[in-house]
């Protein structure tokens, strides 16, 4: 069964207002972050914000037909401070591309796209009883927003995650892993941030969701972002040719920011 969403000309950003009317809100993610209309707040730099995962932990991945998404299983998991009022618990993360490396990131920064951006998505464990409760909330989600542009060498804690990925080519396979993972390594050694208020970037595009994305990209290698794309939106059972339904790009282009604040903290 194809998805009633995705990325092509058929299914793509431009029509899931048709079937999802939150997706033409006012408070749409992602948006174009013009940094000369970011305004400094103390009370950011005052409650630094902070984060807590474990090292080592059971994970799921998942091919949800449009990208890989990684389950945790929330405990041991802390995110508050900054812009929070709450601590909220990660409940996945996830990444989005583009074909080529000039595009891919959700957010852009003054008209500028990052080969990639991922996502971990938490929720207001504090204020809410589950995801699902949260995701209906203004302040019921967290994501952390990190950029990832082309480096020479592969990423060492993304890769753990891209070793899984030929056992998730076709969409609905997942696979099992205990990994050690170093989730300060996926985040940027700067801790600089832009924050505002916004949705889910995907189906049904809650505006749940208060947005924090770091200034300082992280890199990935060409390689690994070839890994990304070999991922397939149709189940196995689909039969059609090889090179179709390839998952070459899953990103919303940006929203109007409209008459929201956009907070930074750091130069
Ligand atoms: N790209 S995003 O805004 O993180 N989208 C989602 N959807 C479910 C959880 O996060
Ligand atoms: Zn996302």
């Amino acid at each position: 069964m194809s998805l009633d969403w995705g990325y092509t000309d058929d299914n793509g950003p431009s029509t899931w207002a048709e079937k999802y009317p939150l997706a033409a809100g006012a408070r749409q993610s992602p948006v174009d972050i013009d940094t000369s209309k970011a305004t400094s707040d103390n009370s950011l730099v005052d409650r630094e914000i902070d984060w807590s995962y474990p090292s080592n932990c059971s994970y799921r991945i998942v091919n949800t037909g449009y990208g890989w998404r990684v389950d945790t299983y929330g405990d041991d998991t802390a995110l508050s401070g900054g812009p929070l009022s709450e601590v909220y618990k990660l409940e996945q993360f996830h990444c989005h591309w583009g074909a080529t490396n000039d595009e891919g990131s959700e957010h852009t920064v003054d008209g500028k796209s990052y080969a990639a951006e991922l996502h971990l998505v938490h929720w207001n464990s504090e204020k809410y009883s589950s995801f699902k409760e949260a995701a209906s909330q203004p302040d019921g989600l967290a994501v952390l927003g990190v950029f990832m542009e082309i480096g020479n060498a592969d990423n060492a804690e993304l890769e753990k995650i891209i070793s899984l990925i030929p056992k998730i080519i076709h969409k609905g396979q997942d696979s099992q892993a205990s990994f050690d993972l170093d989730f300060g390594s996926l985040l940027p050694e700067s801790k600089h941030y832009w924050t505002y208020l916004g949705s889910l970037t995907t189906p049904p595009c809650n505006e749940c969701v208060i947005w924090t994305v770091f200034k300082e990209p992280i890199t990935i290698s060409e390689r690994q972002l070839e890994v990304f794309r070999s991922l397939k939106s149709v189940g196995e059972e689909d039969a059609i040719e090889p090179e179709e339904g390839k998952l070459v790009k899953n990103y919303r282009p940006p929203l109007p920011l409209g008459n929201r604040v956009l907070r930074e903290c750091g130069p």
